[in-house]
């Protein structure tokens, strides 16, 4: 949602968990209650920070039964989707499913789907045009590995990523879009980019947006990062000006510490 004050954008953050391949249906629904229960005992005010997880797909059902059934402001998505609708693919999901599940969201291109699957930036092409079949907004995955990181061409394999990916995306589609920067080199390592290192590739990411969509667009789109956020570390992050929210992987599978990411502006204050 972006709410513009005299001329000024102001995007909602989104802080977003992927629990990856990780908390079956049952402990799913646990973390999910957790996360609410703790985020409404600190008095956490929604539009202040959109929260989002991403279970596995056989947790999906039962989140939407909690969510709706205790009418909690947590969203949810998938962490993948089909390039196809229905038909013979064995073990693809559909987006069709996806939109029945009530998912907001869908992860595009993550990197371990990159590297474990082979997935190409013409196969993410692909997946975001049946998210948007389908209206679920993507959040698309970019994101260097270290040998380019230490060649210094990160900016541009990064940026040619993005367009890659984008080709076929229309400004109509973009207007829901989600993009998140995850350098493969701080997932799961502990290593989290510094929040220039954030700030520099948002930035040029959004300054892309802007050449491929226009300014209005470009600025309404919520930048994320990813890679090894933590609560000690999240509230530097999202000071940057095109931080507007982090994608989490390990710290979103414990309630305490993703609803103290979710919490991050009070962090701020006394950070
Ligand atoms: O999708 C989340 C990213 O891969 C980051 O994972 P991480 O927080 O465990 O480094």
């Amino acid at each position: 949602m972006t709410i513009s004050q005299n001329g000024a954008y102001v995007r909602q953050p989104l802080i977003a968990g992927n629990w990856k391949m990780n908390m079956d249906h049952v402990q799913g629904i646990t973390l999910v209650q957790k996360l609410a229960w703790t985020l409404k005992d600190a008095g956490h005010e929604y539009d202040r920070a959109e929260v989002a997880v991403f279970p596995p797909f056989t947790d999906i059902r039962g989140v939407q039964t909690l969510t709706l059934g205790d009418k909690l402001d947590v969203v949810y998505g998938a962490q993948d989707l089909s390039t196809q609708d229905s038909g013979a693919y064995t073990g693809e999901i559909s987006g069709q499913f996806l939109k029945k599940l009530g998912c907001t969201y869908v992860l595009v291109g993550h990197s371990e789907r990159r590297e474990y699957h082979n997935e190409t930036n013409q196969v993410i092409a692909s997946k975001l045009a049946a998210a948007y079949r389908h209206e679920i907004t993507p959040v698309l995955c970019v994101g260097e590995g270290l040998e380019i990181r230490k060649a210094g061409e990160h900016v541009s394999y990064t940026l040619n990523q993005l367009n890659e990916s984008l080709e076929g995306v229309s400004a109509e589609q973009a207007e829901n879009l989600v993009v998140a920067y995850e350098p493969v080199w701080a997932i799961g390592t502990g290593e989290v980019a510094g929040p220039a290192d954030a700030q520099e590739m948002c930035a040029a990411i959004r300054a892309a947006l802007v050449e491929r969509f226009g300014e209005d667009i470009a600025q309404k789109t919520r930048l994320l990062y990813g890679g090894s956020v933590k609560a000690a570390n999240a509230a530097a992050i999202m000071r940057e000006r095109d931080v507007d929210g982090v994608l989490v992987g390990g710290a979103s599978l414990d309630a305490e510490e993703f609803a103290n990411i979710v919490r991050f502006e009070h962090h701020l204050v006394t950070g």
